[in-house]
């Protein structure tokens, strides 16, 4: 009887989450199918090699033409965990063209293509649904796609990234160095093969275009998004956040301009964030992401933001979600609602600002360097002076002073730093920190 004909399923991608991915489809394929109210028929994998050992799966279900596979026709979903732009691209394009809803953990191709795909979807009446490429486990995307839709949020500020966290936990509470603790997120299995996405900031960057679009309604691209790794923080860094009640942490960041037609800021970058703040707290290789909004206020969401199983917690509750629209003949539209936001050059963007430099311990050097700030409309909030003794003394320059700033643009700060380095009584290294958070 054709109410008994159960939904047909292809998956892309057997890596470290279609295995898993896979495995709960058939392990748990009675409580799917009675949760859905059909069954779902797992019709063909597509990987890139055959002769790989995947067992618990039937050997007839794998292909390598996966162009083919989501092309069949007669497919109610398909689900991509291969990653990249390409092939990931045209197969989803395809299986939309040819009916089928998807569900992707892909933020690669999220962050640079949301509109094309969005697009797409709305085009042939099918679900594109995505909850695993933010934030792994954490249901985030929907969150702010369904729950907070009628509320204004304010600000997203996240962990996004798990590496870099785990790092930056280890550097400040175990004392390792950066390289010793990325050989050990590696070891664990957190980092990318080629870490540079995770410690350059380009995986937290994708999530935040995600993020920034689904927040403020409107499409942001990955190339808009400001972003800045952890490579260049030091031990200095973290001892100095340390000792002003700070932790510093690899921030995603998207809020709105405050100006009529507001835009968007959206910048990834390392952040002090005071200890108290709930963000400070996400320590190892946890995710979390906090949500101001105008009614439901401060909102945290935490969890796991990758590993296998964790991630495909995440798709499997998009294939149910998908089923279910696709039993009831509907779809999710993507695009309504959206508005058409610029997303504002970073120079716009303000923040308070911790900067540490060297300078000679002379009279007028400290109302001098204090004039500077002002020059540039930037005021100060704190100013500590130490002495400084031995090694860590450069010739000519025996005080560091640490700066807190007010609230600033990164226009006229990158002003004062310019002025600074071009003072003949301020060393050569001036290191400067965003801060956020109250
Ligand atoms: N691993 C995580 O913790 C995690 C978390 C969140 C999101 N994601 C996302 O999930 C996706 C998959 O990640 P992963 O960690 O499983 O990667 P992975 O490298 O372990 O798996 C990807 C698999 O796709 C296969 N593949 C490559 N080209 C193919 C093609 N043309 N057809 C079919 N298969 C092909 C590869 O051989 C590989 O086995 C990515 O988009 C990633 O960003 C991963
Ligand atoms: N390498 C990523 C995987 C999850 O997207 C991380 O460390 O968070
Ligand atoms: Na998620």
């Amino acid at each position: 009887m054709a109410e008994a004909e159960p939904l047909k399923v292809a998956l892309l991608g057997a890596g470290v989450v279609g295995s898993q991915v896979a495995r709960i489809l058939i392990a748990e394929s009675a409580t799917l199918a009675a949760r859905i109210g059909r069954p779902l028929e797992l019709v063909g994998i597509g990987v890139r090699r055959l002769d790989v050992e995947r067992p618990g799966v039937d050997p007839a279900l794998f292909t390598t033409d996966s162009a083919a596979l989501v092309a069949r026709g007669d497919l109610d979903l398909v689900i991509e965990v291969i990653g990249g732009i390409e092939p990931a691209r045209s197969l989803l394009l395809s299986a939309m063209e040819h009916g089928a809803s998807v569900v992707t953990a892909n933020k690669a191709l999220l962050g640079s293509d949301m509109a094309a795909l969005s697009h797409c979807a709305n085009a042939n009446g099918v679900d594109l649904y995505y909850e695993a490429a933010v934030a792994g486990a954490i249901p985030i995307v929907r969150p702010l796609r369904e729950s907070l839709v009628g509320d204004e949020i304010r600000a997203v500020m996240g962990i996004v990234n798990g590496t870099t966290n785990y790092i930056l936990d280890k550097m400040t509470t175990a004392g390792l160095s950066f390289d010793v603790a990325l050989n050990q997120a590696q070891e664990l299995g957190f980092a990318e093969a080629d870490p540079t996405a995770d410690v350059e900031g380009h995986d937290a960057a994708a999530k935040a275009a995600i993020l920034a679009g689904l927040a403020f309604h409107t499409e942001v691209r990955r190339e808009e998004v400001f972003c800045e790794g952890i490579s260049r923080v030091t031990e200095t860094d973290i001892a100095a956040a340390d000792q002003m009640g700070f932790v510093v942490k690899l921030l995603a960041i998207a809020r709105l301009t405050d100006e009529p037609d507001a835009r968007v800021i959206v910048k990834v970058h390392p952040t002090m964030v005071p200890k108290t703040h709930p963000l400070a707290s996400v320590s190892g290789a946890y995710n979390a992401i906090f949500v101001e909004s105008r009614d439901a206020g401060q909102l945290m969401f935490m969890g796991q933001g990758a590993g296998g199983a964790p991630t495909a917690s995440a798709v499997m509750g998009d294939v149910v979600t998908v089923a279910r629209n696709r039993l009831r003949g509907a779809s999710n539209d993507m695009q309504t609602g959206y508005t058409t936001r610029g997303v504002a050059p970073i120079g716009d963007a303000t923040a308070r600002h911790y900067i540490r430099f060297d300078v000679a311990d002379r009279p007028g050097v400290l109302a001098a360097c204090a004039t500077i700030f002002g020059d540039h409309n930037v005021s100060l909030q704190t100013v500590q002076q130490s002495h400084l003794e031995g090694a860590r003394r450069q010739a000519g320059f025996e005080a560091r002073l640490n700066v807190m700033t007010h609230e600033a643009s990164e226009t006229d700060l990158a002003a004062v730093v310019t002025d600074l380095h071009l003072a003949s009584f301020v060393g050569d290294t001036i290191d400067v920190m965003r801060v956020e958070g109250h």
